[in-house]
């Protein structure tokens, strides 16, 4: 493949350049970007075809590759590291505790705070320290749209801001909480790198000891939530929403503990993903009345 090599910093710029050919994309080594280019130009040099990448399942946080699940064999590994150029390979076997803490393993190069860029909004994680939601970014943009500006909304499992940072990008005012302090610590981050201070309050602690005043819409991102209905349910009113994670539906949990507070609860059930078989990570939209 015929390329032009630039610095990393210069690829948006030159990818607007009429030399580029579009149907390829670029590949990036050691801080430079070797982009295509059409015929008929000025190429700097010839770099092998890239062939299609059929290696295992990954996941890009910043410049750090994530692999759920298994020790990849060390041919795996190899062809994954030849084909993205990360800094580092993490394996996480698992989330340990209602702190969801990774079980990890570093496979290859380093792992440190990088900023992941996702719906318009930057997350700085180290993802050996904390979790981070891969199968929830349709979740994410479902909510950055459903949120309007000037509610107040809690987020009671805020982790480190997946869905308070988009949130208050739409205008709404955020209670923030969150108990473990690594995902506490990169959630502060986040609200300054998004600047976004005048619209989250974010405090380290359980949410059922946090929560204060009225709240127009609340999320319960854990799937123990169901068990703290009664928390939320005392600094709701009627027309306020809940969004309740769970796994598989629990609908009659909501509707009983809501006319225990003297509300009605008209429900609307989303599928997030498969979760195990037969097992699915639901959100059931709450409207109380
Ligand atoms: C599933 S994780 C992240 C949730 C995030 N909203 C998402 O969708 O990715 C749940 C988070 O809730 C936090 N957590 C668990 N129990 C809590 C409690 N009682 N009060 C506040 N945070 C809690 C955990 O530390 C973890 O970061």
């Amino acid at each position: 493949m015929r390329v032009r090599s630039v610095p990393v910093l210069n690829l948006k710029d030159a990818m607007k350049e009429e030399w580029v050919d579009h149907s390829r994309r670029p590949f990036v080594s050691s801080g430079n970007a070797y982009i295509p280019v059409k015929n008929g130009f000025d190429a700097d040099t010839n770099i092998e075809e890239r062939s299609r990448y059929c290696g295992i399942k990954y996941q890009m946080i910043g410049d750090i590759a994530l692999i759920h699940g298994e020790l990849p064999s060390e041919e795996e590994l190899k062809s994954l590291i030849n084909w993205v150029h990360p800094r580092g390979v993490v394996l996480i076997y698992g989330y340990d505790g209602i702190k969801r803490i990774p079980k990890s393993e570093l496979l290859y190069g380093e792992s440190k705070e990088v900023c992941h860029k996702e719906i318009g909004c930057k997350f700085w994680i180290d993802p050996v320290k904390v979790m981070f939601s891969k199968g929830n970014r349709e979740e994410k943009k479902r909510m950055a749209k459903i949120v309007r500006p000037g509610e107040r909304v809690a987020d009671m499992f805020a982790g480190i801001g997946y869905f308070t940072i988009p949130f208050a990008k739409s205008g709404a005012y955020i209670h923030s909480m969150e108990i473990n302090p690594d995902s506490y610590y990169f959630l502060k981050k986040n609200v300054s790198a998004n600047n976004l201070e005048e619209f989250i309050l974010a405090e380290q602690g359980d949410c059922r000891k946090l929560l204060k005043g009225e709240y127009d819409r609340a999320v319960m991102g854990h799937f123990d939530s169901p068990n703290m209905l009664p928390d939320i349910l005392s600094h709701m009113n009627s027309g306020g929403v809940l969004h309740v994670h769970s796994i598989n539906p629990v609908s009659e949990e909501i509707i009983r503990q809501a006319e225990t507070f003297g509300f009605n609860a008209d429900i609307k059930i989303n599928k997030v993903k498969k979760y195990a078989p037969g097992r699915w990570h639901i959100v059931s939209d709450v409207v109380l009345s």
